[in-house]
C-alpha cells in the first residue's frame, strides 16, 4: 500500500525550479519517483537563487532500524550539489563528495537540503550543503564540481 502524500511546499519567497529542463531527465536514483516509497524529491531556488530541496525519506532509504541509510543521504548530496551547480551555471560532474553525518535522520519526515556555491577555480566548483530540519543538521557536505566541455554536457544530454 503506497504511503500518503507528503507536503514538499517551499518557504513563501521560494521559486519552483525545473531540474529535468536544465539537465535532461536522468537524475531518476533520488528523484524519479515523486510518488514512491523511497524519495520524494521537490526542487526550488531561494530568493538569492540558491538551490533548495524539500525531501521526503520514505521508508525504502531506511539503514538503521527507522532511520535513513548513511548512503541514502549520500545519494541525495551528490544530487542536489551536483545540480546546484548546474543551476548556478556550470555544467559539471561531482568528482568528489565528502558527507559528515551529524545525526540520524528519522524515516518519513520532510527535510531541506541547502546549497551554496562556495567557490570556483578553472575547472573546478566547490560547493557545500546541509540537510536539515529546522536547528536539527543531519548530514553536512562538501562536493568537488569539475565543469566538462560543452560538447561533453551535449553528448551526455543526448543519452537520455
Ligand atoms: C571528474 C572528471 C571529469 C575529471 O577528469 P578530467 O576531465 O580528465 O579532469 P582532470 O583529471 O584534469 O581534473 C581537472 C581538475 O580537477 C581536479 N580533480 C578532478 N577530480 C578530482 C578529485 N576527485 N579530487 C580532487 N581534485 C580533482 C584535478 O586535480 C584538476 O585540477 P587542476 O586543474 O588544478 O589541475 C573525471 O574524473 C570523471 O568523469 N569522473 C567521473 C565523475 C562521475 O562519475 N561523477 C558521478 C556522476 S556526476
Ligand atoms: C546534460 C546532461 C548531464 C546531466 C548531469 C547532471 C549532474 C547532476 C549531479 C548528478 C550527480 C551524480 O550523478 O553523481
Amino acid at each position: 500500500m503506497p504511503m500518503p502524500p507528503v507536503d514538499l511546499s517551499g518557504e513563501a519567497n521560494w521559486t519552483e525550479f525545473d531540474a529535468p529542463s536544465l539537465v535532461g531527465a536522468s537524475l531518476r536514483f533520488v528523484s524519479g519517483e515523486p510518488e514512491g516509497d523511497r524519495y520524494r524529491v521537490r526542487y526550488y531556488r531561494n530568493a538569492d537563487g540558491a538551490l533548495r530541496a524539500r525531501i521526503w525519506f520514505g521508508p525504502e532509504t531506511e539503514g538503521p532500524p527507522g532511520h535513513a541509510h548513511g548512503g541514502s543521504m549520500a545519494a541525495v548530496m551528490d544530487e542536489v550539489l551536483g545540480l546546484a551547480a548546474w543551476a548556478a551555471g556550470y555544467p559539471i560532474v561531482v568528482g568528489n563528495l565528502n558527507v559528515d553525518f551529524r545525526n540520524l535522520l528519522p524515516l518519513q519526515q520532510v527535510v531541506t537540503v541547502e546549497s551554496e556555491i562556495l567557490s570556483t577555480s578553472g575547472r573546478k566548483v566547490m560547493v557545500r550543503g546541509r540537510i536539515c530540519k529546522g536547528d536539527t543538521v543531519y548530514a553536512e557536505a562538501d562536493c568537488l564540481c569539475i565543469t566538462i566541455p560543452e560538447q561533453a554536457a551535449a553528448e551526455l544530454a543526448g543519452k537520455h
